[in-house]
C-alpha cells in the first residue's frame, strides 16, 4: 500500500481555482458544528509534517494553507473553540468537541507572517481552493512516531505527488523571513 500522505493528496489532487474567492470551513462535529467563513483564496498551501498542525486520522502530514486575518470570519458556534496551546507562536483555535483545528493566528505583531492566519480547506466543502505546493517540516514526521527508516519512501511520494520536501519551510517563505529578520535588524533597509 503507498504512503498514506494526507486523505486529500494521495489520489492526486486539482489546481486551485483563480477565480475562487473564499468559503466556509465546518468543523467535524455531527451537531452545532463550528463554522468559519474564509472571504479569499489562500496562498502558500502546504503539507506540514510538524507535530503541532492537525492532521486527519492516519495521515502523516497536515495540509495547511493561509490567508489575510480580515478574511477569516466565525460565523457559528464560536463558543465550542479554544486555543490549542497558548504559548506557540500559531495559537490554533480547535473545537473542543471533535478536535479540528478551524483557523491558527499568529498574534505577534513582530513575526513576519503576522496578519496571516492558518486555515485547513479540507474542512470546506467549496470546491477551487488553492493547491498543495510543497511539503514543510518533513523530518518533524518522525517526532509523531513515524520510522525514521522510512524517510526517503516519504519524500519520494512527496515528489512524486509535486510536492517538494523541505526540513523547514520553502525556500520562498524561508526567504521571507530571513528577509523580515534582516529589515527588522537594520541589515537591509529596503
Ligand atoms: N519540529 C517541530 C517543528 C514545529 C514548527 O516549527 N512548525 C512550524 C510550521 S507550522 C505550519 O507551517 C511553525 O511555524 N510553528 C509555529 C507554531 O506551531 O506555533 C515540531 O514538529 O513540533
Ligand atoms: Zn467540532
Ligand atoms: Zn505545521
Amino acid at each position: 500500500m503507498s504512503i498514506a500522505i494526507h486523505p486529500s493528496v494521495d489520489n492526486g489532487f486539482a489546481p486551485g481555482r483563480d477565480d475562487f474567492a473564499g468559503g466556509t470551513l465546518v468543523c467535524r462535529c455531527a451537531s452545532a458544528p463550528v463554522k468559519v467563513k474564509v472571504s479569499a483564496q489562500t496562498l502558500h498551501n502546504h503539507a506540514c509534517g510538524c507535530t503541532k498542525c492537525w492532521k486527519p486520522d492516519g495521515a502523516l502530514f497536515a495540509v495547511i494553507a493561509v490567508v489575510p486575518r480580515d478574511k477569516v470570519e466565525v460565523v457559528e458556534n464560536g463558543d465550542k473553540l479554544a486555543v490549542v496551546d497558548a504559548k506557540a507562536t500559531i495559537q490554533r483555535h480547535a473545537c473542543k468537541d471533535c478536535g479540528v483545528h478551524m483557523f491558527g493566528r499568529i498574534e505577534n505583531t513582530d513575526h513576519a507572517f503576522h496578519g496571516l492566519d492558518f486555515v485547513h480547506t479540507e474542512l470546506s466543502p467549496d470546491k477551487g481552493w488553492s493547491a498543495p505546493g510543497f511539503a514543510a517540516f518533513v523530518s518533524s514526521i518522525i517526532e509523531s512516531g513515524a520510522d525514521p527508516a522510512n524517510m526517503d519512501a516519504v519524500r519520494a511520494r512527496l515528489r512524486e505527488l509535486g510536492l517538494e520536501p523541505y526540513d523547514c519551510l520553502s525556500p520562498t517563505l524561508m526567504d521571507a523571513m530571513s528577509t523580515h529578520a534582516a529589515r527588522k535588524a537594520g541589515v537591509l533597509k529596503a
